[in-house]
């Protein structure tokens, strides 16, 4: 399937590109969050958009063709930094990152006035989003990889914004389907549960290679 690309780079290098990759798309989630937030005049505005426009035609000077896909080593780790809720490249995506244990795997995030629905409150469908990749995350982590076939999330009660907890573990595997639960936590209190079943697509079974279907990484 086009988009997964096996292209090695040095652990050191790619270290050294990570940190290029985070570093500036926390910059512009820092502009997302000064949009969003800002009363600043129409002079201001102006010279804010000349910047950023200078700043869009540098980094237009050297792009890749399409999106980013998802690139591997051939130890088998592997980076989705396009993806639209961790990639670390994409400023669009919360600033995830999560964590797999033997049991569940888990993440805790900020989420602030970008990641606004109702007043105050997080986006339902940030949530869902952010609950779609914790749990396809965690059966991937635990080598029953799946697209999401079905996300239910029932929002138990609203979840203010700021930082929030997910937690997913795998329920049980049939077949080709994996079913994975979860929970949205703030102040320890369960605001969101979702179960997914993520299913391994006909494409992938059988003729995608282990590196590729068990492969850890950074998302
Ligand atoms: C190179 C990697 C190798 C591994 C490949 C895995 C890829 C994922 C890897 C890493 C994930 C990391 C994390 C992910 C997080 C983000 C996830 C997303 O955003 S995914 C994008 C949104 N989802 C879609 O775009 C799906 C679109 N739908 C489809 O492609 C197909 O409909 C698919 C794959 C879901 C099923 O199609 P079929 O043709 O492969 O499967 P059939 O043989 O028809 O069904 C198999 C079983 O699943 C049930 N099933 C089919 N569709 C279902 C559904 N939508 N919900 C529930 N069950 C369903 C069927 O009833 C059947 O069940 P019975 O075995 O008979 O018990």
């Amino acid at each position: 399937m086009s988009g997964y690309i096996q292209e090695d780079i040095d652990p050191e290098e790619l270290a050294h590109r990570s940190e290029l990759a985070s570093s500036i798309a926390g910059s512009v989630r820092e502009l997302i969050d000064a949009t969003v937030r800002t009363e600043v005049g129409e002079a201001d505005i102006a010279e804010a958009r000349r910047l950023i426009e200078a700043a869009t035609e540098i980094l237009r000077k050297d792009q890749l063709p399409g999106a980013y896909g998802i690139r591997f080593n051939t130890d088998g780790t592997k980076r989705s930094w396009g993806n639209a809720v961790l990639g670390r490249r994409n400023p669009i995506a919360p600033p995830i990152e999560l964590h797999h244990g033997a049991e569940f795997s888990w993440t805790e995030v900020d989420l602030g006035a970008a990641y606004e629905g109702p007043a105050g409150l997080v986006h339902g469908g940030v949530l869902a989003l952010i609950l779609d990749q914790l749990l396809g995350s965690t059966a991937e982590f635990q080598g029953v990889p799946g697209m999401t076939g079905t996300l239910n999330v029932r929002y138990r009660s609203a979840t203010p914004l700021g930082r929030i907890r997910g937690e997913a573990r795998v329920d049980r595997v049939e077949g080709v389907k994996t079913i994975v639960t979860g929970t949205i936590t703030r102040d320890g209190k369960v605001t969101a549960e979702a179960e997914g079943i993520f299913i391994l697509p006909k494409w992938a079974r059988g003729e995608v290679s282990d590196v590729l279907r068990k492969s850890v990484g950074e998302g």
